[in-house]
């Protein structure tokens, strides 16, 4: 068996096999979860509800927490400034009443936090990557991480696709640069002189729009080359074969199944790509893994896109690259030190930015909410703390 906790996704060693945690879930949310009861009976009893205590969802939290406010006391350590001992002791709440944290990837669950909870068992992630989570301590207590974003999957793919178009046809500098235009039409004006003013302007915009911008890529037929065919990067995939994109992939093992060429080396992947879509998740092995050599060999007219993680890429390198145009240009959805982006990137029309974004369909939100509730119901309810969680 491998380690304790595994990601559902992403994962570079991605083998396409759900989550057994999941697959065998059948239960729904409790009775109580659903229940009719009075709201304000059960706040005012809040503090003989379960602890749970939350990491770093200020934006998904609102929807959790209106499902299963009658479940928890939430403790909710991502509004608090103050140490993670602190906070509890204001909430007069003993460390080891907590057995459960709910988090996503905002806020650390670091090992410091771990040890600070002796009696914790399960942190459930509402996120596909697990990263923000120090697993190796989880396994060493015996916690059950459990990765609750396994659907974001088409999400994540949609949006990556829609940063490869903008970037390609410059599609986001185009709108900032047509804000930019005039002023209105004087109404005035005859329908004749209208309809000559207007060719006028569209022939002169559109030889200042390619004097200013230079040409755009289409994507058609482009090589692009997938780092991390799990289901993010699959999805991907089968997004840009309807576009005739030409696919091949780098990921820890080849894939059996997969026709598209397998290269074991990142860089002679990017000498035969014209794009770069990174989809898997961050590791020791994969951190740094789109260095300079993999920008150079992706060569000037080549496009990074980033939707896993930022440390995937060296970003001091990236933004050398960018702005010796060594590479033509990148679509990211994710940096390396979040919430910090580089200066350098607000300046450059060939990028566009996106502020980890790509999971944040209320669509996606919803389902995600929705199972990590029955995860914890699951888990507090059979108090299955010893049934495996991992992938084979
Ligand atoms: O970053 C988002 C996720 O891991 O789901």
């Amino acid at each position: 068996m491998a380690e304790m906790c595994s990601a559902i996704d992403l994962d570079y060693n991605e083998t396409g096999s759900k989550n057994k945690y999941f697959d065998s879930l059948t239960v729904p949310l409790s009775t109580s979860s659903m229940a009719t009861g009075d709201q304000h009976n059960h706040k005012d009893n809040k503090e003989q509800l379960r602890p749970l205590l939350v990491f770093g969802p200020p934006t998904i939290f609102p929807v959790f927490e209106a499902q299963n406010f009658h479940n928890y006391r939430f403790l909710k350590a991502f509004s608090s400034q103050v140490p993670l001992r602190q906070f509890l002791t204001e909430q007069k709440v003993d460390p080891s009443s907590i057995q459960a944290i709910f988090c996503n990837p905002v806020q650390k669950v670091s090992a410091d936090v771990i040890r600070l909870l002796p009696s914790l068992r399960i942190i459930v992630t509402s996120s596909t990557g697990t990263d923000h989570i120090d697993l190796v301590e989880c396994s060493r207590h015996g916690i059950q991480v459990v990765s609750t974003a396994g659907d974001h999957a088409g999400d994540v793919a949609d949006m990556a696709v829609g940063l490869l178009l903008d970037v390609m046809w410059k599609i986001s500098a185009a709108d900032l640069h047509v804000r930019k235009w005039g002023p209105s039409m004087p109404l005035n004006l005859s329908f004749g002189s209208k309809v000559l003013l207007i060719l006028l302007l569209v022939q002169s915009m559109g030889a200042l729009y390619i004097a200013s911008f230079g040409f755009v890529f289409q994507l058609k037929g482009k090589r692009v080359g997938i780092v991390g065919l799990g289901k993010i990067g699959t999805a991907v995939a089968k997004r840009l074969e309807a576009f005739d994109c030409r696919i091949m992939y780098n990921s820890r093992n080849e894939k059996p199944f997969v026709s598209y060429p397998f290269y074991s080396n990142v860089v002679e992947l990017a000498g035969n790509s014209d794009v770069l879509v990174l989809c898997c998740s961050l590791n020791e092995q994969t951190r740094h893994i789109i260095n300079r050599e993999v920008m150079l060999g992706l060569g000037k007219d080549g496009v990074i896109i980033n939707v896993g993680r930022g440390a995937l890429i060296d970003e001091k390198e990236l933004v050398r690259c960018l702005m010796e145009a060594e590479i033509w240009g990148a679509g990211l959805d994710v940096f390396e030190n979040e919430p910090k982006v580089p200066n350098e990137l607000f300046a450059l029309d060939n990028v566009v930015l996106s502020p980890h974004a790509s999971s944040f369909t209320s669509d996606s939100f919803t389902e995600s909410c929705k199972r990590s509730a029955e995860a914890l119901e699951v888990f507090f309810s059979s108090n299955i703390s010893s049934t495996p969680l991992l992938d084979d």
